[in-house]
């Protein structure tokens, strides 16, 4: 449609306007010729096109004014497709311009003499008419223009809030409900046609905690129609004044639900994820699945990457907390002063920096779950009163908030620091000691599991040939004798990362001491590659080799000797050297 046609309604009370102060009939043309608008009565002439090479036709071409006193006689005509009908007595034409652009004509006609006196009479006021018509259809287009963006807009954001899979009710200052959205009518079973007051739809409680927030922060989880809802209310802003609010609705469980669900992604680890046989880590491995069970603290000590988030995860996976969040804290790597509102939550604007809607906590998001408070050694003193308190009263009460809240979540925590000399010194407080303390668990390091490291070497080469596809079956016997040397300070994570390193960078098909070296070479002290270790670390990888082959038990390791062709005492030296 063209844009003269877009607003035709505008258009015919200004073409009466004006054939009533100038007594000529008007006609409005548009870029292809289509009349858009006339004041001519007869059907025939209001319904055609103008003729081509007629005075409107040209006006098109040229953007320039023509005024014809005689159309049957003027060269202007000659061409007019229409000139041996043409019933006019005088014709003035004016472009009508849009932008620069041409997008029309108003074409003044006489059709008697009284008319094309009066046009005769008025031609100079005529002709200064153009650029005010312009002026005023612009404007006219213009605002057209911004209602259809307007109405764009509108439906742009009703599509896109029936589209959410949150509720939003938005109310006016008076707090009447103004607008829902779909989630939330199907959700509350909301009737459009009968909305209720937002104070009806809401428990008393949740209402005036909104209501003591200026509508501008968070409150729930409250029970709607069976639904637990978090509500996050944002005011809406006009020009410095509140206009009303926006509600978002979202469903606590399904944002519990959410966080379940990254965590299974991620990383669904159990007892058969830890791999490794030496004596100390199966030991771990039997208490850890013993107290699994049950909702005993766990205290997990062990260096840094010995796996203790590994095993936090296995006893919350074999727990009957399963289904619900597992959640981990890292106390040495938060702030001090954010470390509160981290596992409590905290109110709007109760710090600067805290996010206008207030936020939920750890606590909170894992309360029937499993929390998991790594480096619990680095907890400031202060928050291990809090934590305390929280543990012992199971509830908790947000940062900047009073209300209190109930929580049960069962608690790991793990650190590498000597706990109990930390409490001899004043340093952690006891009764959160012996709180947290029910149940220790020892992750031994890597060096004090033997051919533990050979096992894992072998479990993360296979698991990164497969993710960088490529084909490494096994480590040269070098390669293994310098793995079972080396002293690994970080741990697992440590052989991990440098096993992910050799897999990428080895061109052989066996990982060789080459690409073992190029990583730990800087770590790596020279005597422990001298010829006499490297012998022994080997000697002790094919007992243990064996071992694991036959068995564990005295009959099995005197086997295991008598293969190897040494006495039982020489293999239990060997495997102490
Ligand atoms: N028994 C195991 N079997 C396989 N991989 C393991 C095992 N234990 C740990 N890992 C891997 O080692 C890395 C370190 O483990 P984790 O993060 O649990 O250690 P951590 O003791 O919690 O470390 P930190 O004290 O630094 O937080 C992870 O990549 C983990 O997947």
């Amino acid at each position: 449609m063209s844009r003269l046609k877009s607003i035709s309604s505008e258009l015919l009370h200004i073409i009466d306007a004006l054939q009533a102060v100038t007594n000529v009939d008007i006609t409005i043309v548009d870029e292809h010729l289509d009349r858009v608008v006339t004041t001519v009565k007869s059907n025939i002439e209001s319904s055609r096109k103008a003729p081509v090479n007629s005075a409107f036709h040209k006006c098109i071409l040229t953007g320039e004014q023509y005024f014809i006193e005689n159309p049957k006689e003027n060269q202007m005509c000659l061409n007019c497709t229409n000139s041996a009908d043409c019933k006019e007595l005088i014709e003035f034409c004016i472009p009508i311009k849009y932008n620069d652009e041409i997008i029309g004509v108003l074409g003044m006609c006489a059709y008697d003499e009284v008319a094309r006196h009066n046009l005769l009479l008025n031609k100079e006021s005529y002709m200064n008419f153009e650029s005010r018509l312009s002026d005023l259809i612009s404007t006219i287009l213009s605002e057209k223009n911004t209602v259809k963006m307007l109405e764009y807009r509108s439906s742009e954001l009703l599509t896109l809030i029936n589209s959410l899979n949150d509720g939003i009710i938005v109310i006016n200052d008076n707090k009447d409900i103004i607008t829902t959205n779909k989630y939330i009518n199907e959700k509350l079973n909301l009737n459009i046609n009968n909305m209720p007051r937002i104070r009806e739809l809401l428990t008393e409680k949740v209402y005036n905690k909104l209501l003591s927030v200026g509508f501008n922060g968070e409150a729930g989880p409250v029970k709607l129609n069976g639904i637990e809802f978090v509500i996050n209310a944002n005011p809406i802003v006009v020009k410095g004044s509140n206009e009303g609010f926006v509600l978002l609705f979202s469903d606590f469980n399904k944002m519990k639900e959410s966080v379940l669900e990254s965590n299974r992604k991620k990383d669904l680890i159990t007892f058969d994820d830890i791999v490794g046989e030496s004596e100390p880590l199966l030991q771990a491995r039997r208490e850890a699945i013993q107290v699994a069970e049950n909702d005993a603290s766990v205290l997990i000590y062990g260096e840094t990457g010995t796996g203790k988030e590994v095993f936090a995860r296995a006893i919350h996976n074999a727990s009957s907390r399963k289904n619900n969040v597992f959640m981990a804290l890292n106390c040495g790597a938060i702030p001090e002063n954010l470390i509160e509102s981290e596992l409590f939550g905290y109110e709007k604007g109760s710090f600067t920096g805290a996010k206008t809607t207030g936020k939920i906590g750890k606590f909170e998001i894992c309360k029937d779950g499993t929390l998991f408070l790594d480096e619990i050694g680095d907890l400031p003193f202060l928050m291990q009163v809090k934590l305390n308190r929280a543990l012992e009263e199971k509830e908790i009460i947000r940062v900047g908030g009073s209300i209190p809240i109930k929580v049960n979540p069962r608690i790991i925590s793990a650190t590498h620091k000597n706990l109990s000399l930390l409490v001899d010194n004043n340093l952690f407080r006891d009764d959160l000691y012996y709180r947290l303390n029910v149940v220790p668990i020892h992750l031994p390091p890597l060096r004090e599991r033997g051919y533990d490291v050979i096992i894992l070497s072998r479990y993360f080469l296979h698991h990164f040939s497969k993710i960088y596809n490529k084909d490494i079956k096994e480590f040269t016997a070098e390669a293994e004798i310098l793995l079972l040397n080396y002293k690994f300070p970080g741990n697992i994570r440590e052989l991990r990362n440098l096993i992910e390193y050799a897999v990428i960078f080895e061109e052989n098909s066996m990982i060789g001491t080459e690409s073992i070296k190029k990583k730990i070479g800087a770590d790596s002290k020279e005597e422990n590659f001298k010829l006499a270790d490297l012998t022994k670390g080997y000697e002790k990888s094919v007992i243990l080799n064996k071992i694991k082959m036959y068995g564990n038990d005295l009959e099995a390791k005197k086997k295991a000797a008598k293969q190897l062709g040494i006495s039982i005492a020489t293999l239990y030296r060997k495997l102490e050297e």
